[in-house]
């Protein structure tokens, strides 16, 4: 679909000239003398860019009030003012009001041109930009209603804007990143930069230079700005700090205590302000005692220790959990959202969740992919992967007894019997008696029990 432009002039010849220019290119253009003309045809249907004049002789709105009223409509409708030569200051002053820019008449075609593919492209952008922030929501979304998760959101609440140092325990998948992204954001460093780097996943000699960057040598590498350097005015994540190598551990406390270090193979000192969150999901305490850790490091960097609960711990908000993943999923993949069983929800509150939300979030995933065909479907029990429903109580009959974890204890137990006296009979080859003196009860009493279940 070629983008479609409306051109706003009272003076038709400007109107048409515009409009032949942008054709020409492919774009399609519609025209309009007066404010009434251009609002009628804003309504109608959104351009994709406006031309605006600003000087709109026998017009109700003038070019600056006509671009007001047409952002009220469309506030991300792209606007590029036309000015003459004695209205530059109004230009400026429509740029401050919300227009893209301006171009002054007499223009060549080629400014025109270039105005209007860079006004566009900018609006591609920004659009994108806003269906990616809806995809994938602000990542300080801690979700959890469980008191310990409410505790685990009032401590993050109350350090984050402190500039203490920061050490974040927990196993892995528990959320320590979006813990440290969220106190970045709740931080008054909000607006810089939030650069992660991952002690566990780099090497012990390129950790130097991925922390603290490198000079020129030879002329075979150029200068490369470190993760420190990269997050100047901002926070810097270390994840599993207990990776890191000894000597780097050295020269990154020098970087605590004075903020200021040497690229890999520099002479020049380089400055800079820097928040350190780290993270662990080992014990560093016994790291230290086997002497693999600093212990002066660890008292730097854990001015405050945030703990984040396994998931296990937290059971509870697992249903939210569930909710949130399938509309994350959802929005990025288009897949429909499901229902999730009641006995299904039952077992995934029961497992252990050994690598946690994250282990979680790719079991929904997976569930959603797998469960296809009708959307309406409720996912079931039988659904799960088999690992996942490992926690839950076995049946006697060998099946999963995921759908005990769904009942009352009543139901549940009557479920169990019934199931366990099938078995039982059957093992003793249909013998009423023999069953009956295995099962320690009275035949006659197994005989009502048997009743009552619905049994034979
Ligand atoms: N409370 C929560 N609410 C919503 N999403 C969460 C929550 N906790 C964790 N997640 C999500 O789970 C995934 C794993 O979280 P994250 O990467 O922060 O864990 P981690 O502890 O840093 O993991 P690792 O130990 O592997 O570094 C991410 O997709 C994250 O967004």
């Amino acid at each position: 679909m070629t983008a479609e432009i409306l051109i706003v002039d009272d003076e038709p010849d400007i109107c048409e000239l515009v409009a032949g220019i942008l054709q020409d290119e492919g774009y399609t253009t519609r025209t309009a003398r007066d404010a009434d003309g251009a609002l009628n045809a804003i309504k109608a249907r959104r351009p994709n860019l406006v031309f605006l004049d600003i000087w709109l002789q026998g017009s109700k709105l003038d070019g600056l009030q006509l671009l007001d009223a047409a952002k009220q409509e469309f506030p991300d409708l792209p606007v590029v003012m036309i000015s003459g030569h004695g209205n530059i200051e109004t230009a400026v002053a429509a740029i401050k009001q919300g227009a893209y820019d301006f171009i002054e008449k007499p223009f060549k075609a080629d400014r025109l041109i270039l105005v209007a593919d860079r006004a566009l492209e900018n609006s591609r952008l920004k659009r994108e930009v806003k269906e990616l922030k809806a995809i994938s929501p602000q990542p300080s979304a801690l979700v959890g209603k469980s008191p310990a998760i409410n505790q685990l959101r009032q401590t993050i609440e109350k350090v984050a804007p402190t500039n203490s140092r920061i050490m974040i325990i927990g196993t892995s998948g528990s959320g320590k990143e979006l813990c440290a992204r969220t106190l970045h954001n709740l931080s008054a460093r909000a607006n810089g930069p939030f650069v992660v780097i991952n002690a566990a996943a780099i090497t012990p000699e390129s950790m130097e230079i991925e922390l603290f960057g490198i000079e020129q040598s030879n002329g075979s590498q150029s200068r490369k700005a470190g993760a420190l350097e990269e997050a100047h005015g901002g926070t810097l994540f270390i994840d599993e700090i207990a990776d890191m190598p000894r000597e780097t551990q050295n020269k990154i406390l020098r970087v605590l205590v004075d903020q200021t270090f040497h690229r890999v193979g520099g002479t020049s000192k380089v400055t800079v302000d820097v928040r350190v969150i780290s993270s662990t999901a080992r014990n560093l305490e016994a790291e230290i005692a086997a002497g693999n850790f600093r212990e002066d490091l660890y008292h730097r960097l854990s001015v405050v220790p945030i703990r984040v609960p396994p998931l296990a711990e937290r059971r509870e908000d697992i249903p939210l959990l569930v909710d949130y993943f399938m509309e994350q999923i959802s929005l990025a993949t288009g897949l429909p959202k499901r229902t999730m069983g009641d006995d299904a929800m039952a077992v995934l509150q029961s497992h252990d969740w050994p690598g946690n939300v994250r282990q979680l979030r790719n079991n929904v995933e997976r569930l959603m992919i797998l469960a296809g065909g009708d959307p309406n479907a409720v996912i079931n029990s039988s659904m799960l992967p088999q690992d996942v429903g490992s926690m839950v109580p076995s049946m006697p009959n060998g099946n999963g007894g995921e759908q005990l974890m769904s009942l009352p204890l009543r139901e549940a137990r009557e479920m169990f019997e019934r199931e366990y006296l099938v078995a039982q009979i059957s093992r003793f080859g249909g013998n009423i008696s023999r069953t009956a003196e295995f099962v320690g009860m009275e035949r006659s009493a197994l005989h009502r029990k048997l009743k009552a279940l619905g049994i034979g």
